[in-house]
């Protein structure tokens, strides 16, 4: 179980710098273009909301983003487990917090880190800001400072105030130990546990798991200088005092012998094999410090094989993180306009995580994590990514804040405030966390043909340090050595492995092939070596067709035309073999598929037929509800056109093919994708707006695709060739390094192919 998705620090350091500086930016909610809209935003109209805040301040909630705004407060005094590192260095960890609120919640937050580990000029900075926000995320302030500073603006302020690595740490722990418990068949109160770290996450698990039935007695912490025991006077404070046991244990080895449960939210390493042997049957063993575990599950795991390991995080298994906790606490407090975050709302967070976990995991959350996941030992939490959390926890802590009178206003329909949950998130980031996950799960070696590129050998190499399968790369040794030096990745030579005509003992086998495939289409042998040992298009797809990789990228050197003119050498990838390129535009949270962006150049109405089948096939395969719309100038049946006719017949060729999905058209692009116009055509046969889009004619496709890109901004993946035998994806000359990427992805989970 070693963890797959390596991530190299050149690769950490360059997300964070490109395309711009820092993970987030802010953008405006209302329209900003004419003189009316700045006189609304601006002076005078500014002056209207103004007035109603002061007069009625609840109204803020109202009229500005104080609802739904968040401030990740730090000093950078305890860096997840790097230490104190000061304000400066902890932006990029506060950034990502910001940016997990809203990708997780669509909360939004901005970081605040404060220069100075003075308490009070803390207590004093973030009172004053109390009038911005609707809630306060502390992180990663250090121990004893944190509890001072938490506590006392929790009286001051009348917004939630939440230490996230105390608090959300400590319900995340809780929900993942209710699990645990429950498969070894332990019972909280009778369990020994052993908890290592006495600060902001350590003092704050204990005193939750004591609150839900651990007994005191049974608890031993520990810090730098050993077992907190009664009487103990080095390295104390008031905090660490109340949780002193009465024993005889000095060491974290002494007090984890027969230990039933340890709770690591120390340092990397803390935690030897030798002291996990020593624990009593089925142990529990939580390493969460970040980024390194206390102990790692590889290393647990081969001296307990009965152990339920989690750490804090991602890449492996059982990932015991705030993150489950922090973005769902605080929508569900600021959609009650809550004053505080109390123990119920967080107990209530741990019991529905826990329950949540314990459920049958729908389809679509196996299609977004790429594997099927079930209750057990390497499933005692829900995944981060898993869908239902939004809609899940947020409604259970609303209910616990508005039972425990800390709601300003209540939630009446809780039905309808689920759904606006529900369609709250944007279902195009699942989507693409849905296509990688299916990838790294089918491991799949993925040819590169333009091994001479460095975009190419860029993307190559993030596939395969991404955990997604092996890249094969179709080039000259020396040249991609080289190619990958100057890109600074020059340890990647190792890595990848580069294929051509002059190292594969198949190119006899490929001529053979090929000479099959073409001797009665004007080629002898002699252009078929040419083709076959030359060119990289062809000598990959004959690579393909052999099974000597499983996909195929190819497309950013030279225009797609002639791309698919030279596989169709090696597949049946013409217009007339069915094949289709349909392309996914996502833009704002939505996605619609638009076909045929790549083969046919004018379809007609059996094409068009045969288009919207291969766009619903992609659909499906993303996880969507497939919704085709025929599209055109014009709107079942006018204004009247010839060059109409073709998109009016087409739905009732799908009607001749019994087919089983929604369809209709003609229409325009605006009735397509708008419901309220489209109610004007109550007869119209598709319940919602379409998301396949087919095109009269492939200029039409590109045009349209391309506007979207240029004008919109919109995130264009494709077009995905679809109706070939085998997974080929074609970029385009313009393709950046995480376009060839994304096309390989699309491959390895064969999105468009046959097999
Ligand atoms: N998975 C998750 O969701 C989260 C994980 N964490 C992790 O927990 C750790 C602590 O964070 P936090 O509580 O905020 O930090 P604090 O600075 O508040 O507390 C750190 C505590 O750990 C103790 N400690 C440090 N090194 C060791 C060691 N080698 N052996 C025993 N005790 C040690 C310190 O002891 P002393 O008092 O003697 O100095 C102190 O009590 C970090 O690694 C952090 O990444 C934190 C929050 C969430
Ligand atoms: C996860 C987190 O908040 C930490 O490690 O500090
Ligand atoms: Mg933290």
């Amino acid at each position: 179980m070693a963890p797959k998705n390596r991530i190299t620090p050149e690769e950490a350091l360059s997300y964070h710098l490109n395309p711009v500086p820092g993970k987030y930016e802010i953008n405006a909610s209302k329209p900003m273009a004419t003189q009316r809209d700045l006189s609304l935003a601006y002076s005078p109209g500014v002056a209207v909301p103004v007035e109603a805040i002061a007069e009625r301040p609840e109204t803020a909630y109202d009229y500005t983003t104080k609802g739904n705004m968040v401030a990740v407060v730090s000093n950078g005094t305890a860096i997840l487990g790097l230490g104190n590192l000061g304000a400066l260095a902890s932006k990029p960890v506060m950034e990502g917090k910001a940016v997990l609120f809203k990708r997780f919640a669509d909360v939004n937050a901005i970081d605040i880190e404060l220069d100075t580990e003075d308490p009070d000029e803390i207590i004093k900075a973030v009172s004053l800001m109390g009038p911005t926000f609707g809630g306060i995320n502390l992180e990663d302030i250090k121990a004893p400072e944190c509890f001072i500073i938490e506590q006392r603006l929790k009286e001051i302020m009348d917004i939630p105030v939440f230490h996230d690595d105390q608090h959300g740490t400590a319900v995340i722990c809780a929900a993942g130990l209710i699990n645990a418990l429950e498969l070894t068949g332990k019972k909280l109160e009778d369990c020994r546990i052993v908890l290592n770290g006495a600060g902001a996450a350590g003092i704050a698990c204990l005193e939750l798991l004591k609150t839900m039935g651990a007994r005191h007695d049974n608890c031993i912490m520990c810090d730098t200088k050993g077992v907190i025991y009664q009487g103990r006077t080095e390295g104390m404070n008031q905090w660490k005092s109340a949780h002193a046991a009465r024993t005889e244990a000095r060491t974290l080895e002494d007090a984890m012998r027969g230990a039933d449960v340890f709770l690591g939210v120390s340092a990397k390493g803390a935690v030897t094999p030798a002291m996990v042997e020593a624990m009593a049957p089925n142990p529990v063993i939580f390493a969460m410090a970040n980024p390194d575990p206390e102990i790692t599950p590889e290393e647990a795991q081969a001296v307990r094989p009965d152990a339920i390991v989690a750490t804090g995080r991602s890449d492996y298994p059982n990932q015991v993180n705030n993150v489950l906790g922090f973005p769902y606490l605080f929508r569900g407090a600021l959609d009650i306009h809550a004053r505080a975050i109390n123990d119920e709302m967080k107990i209530a967070c741990a019991h529905a995580l826990a329950r949540l976990a314990r459920e049958d995991v729908p389809d679509e959350v196996a299609m977004a994590y790429g594997r099927k996941l079930s209750f057990g030992r390497d499933y005692i939490i829900p995944t981060p990514f898993d869908p239902r959390l939004i809609y899940v926890i947020p409604p259970a802590v609303a209910r616990a804040g508005m039972n425990t009178g800390v709601a300003r206003r209540p939630i009446i329909d809780m039905a309808a405030y689920e759904l606006s949950l529900k369609s709250r998130m944007d279902p195009t980031a699942s989507i693409l966390q849905g296509i990688h996950a299916r990838a790294r799960a089918a491991q799949a070696r993925m040819i590169f043909a333009e091994g001479d590129d460095p975009r190419v050998l860029r993307a190559a190499v993030a596939y395969q340090r991404a955990g997604l399968g092996k890249a094969l790369v179709v080039g000259r040794e020396q040249d991609v050595h080289e190619k990958l030096t100057a890109e600074g990745l020059a340890d990647a030579v190792r890595e990848i492995e580069v294929v051509n005509a002059a190292n594969t003992r198949h190119l006899g086998d490929y001529k053979d092939f090929l000479y099959a495939r073409l001797q009665r289409k004007g080629f002898d042998r002699h252009d078929v070596h040419r083709l076959a040992a030359r060119d990289r298009h062809v000598f990959s797809a004959l690579m393909l067709a052999h099974g000597h990789g499983d996909g195929l990228v190819t497309g950013a050197t030279r225009k797609s035309a002639h791309v698919l003119q030279l596989i169709n050498h090696v597949f049946d990838a013409s217009a007339a073999d069915g094949a289709v390129g349909i392309t996914a535009v996502l833009h704002r949270g939505r996605i619609v598929l638009i076909g045929d962006t790549l083969v046919h150049e004018w379809p007609e109405e059996e094409d068009l037929a045969d288009i919207a089948e291969r766009g619903v096939a992609v659909a499906r395969g993303l996880g969507l509800e497939p919704r085709v719309a025929f599209l055109s100038f014009s709107t079942f049946g006018y204004p009247v056109s010839e060059r109409a006719t073709k998109m009016h017949r087409a739905p009732r060729v799908l009607d001749a093919r019994g087919v089983d999905f929604e369809y209709d058209g003609e229409m325009t692009v605006d009735v397509a994708l708008n419901a309220e116009q489209m109610s004007h055509y109550p007869f119209c046969r598709l319940s919602g707006p379409a998301n396949v889009l087919v095109v009269p004619a492939r200029h039409s496709a590109s045009i349209s695709v391309k506007l979207m890109q240029e004008m919109a901004g919109a995130t264009v993946i494709g077009p995905i060739l679809t109706g070939v035998d085998k997974p080929v994806q074609i970029c385009s000359t313009v393709s950046t390094v995480n376009d060839i990427l994304n096309m390989a992805v699309i491959a390895a989970c064969r999105l468009g192919s046959a097999r």
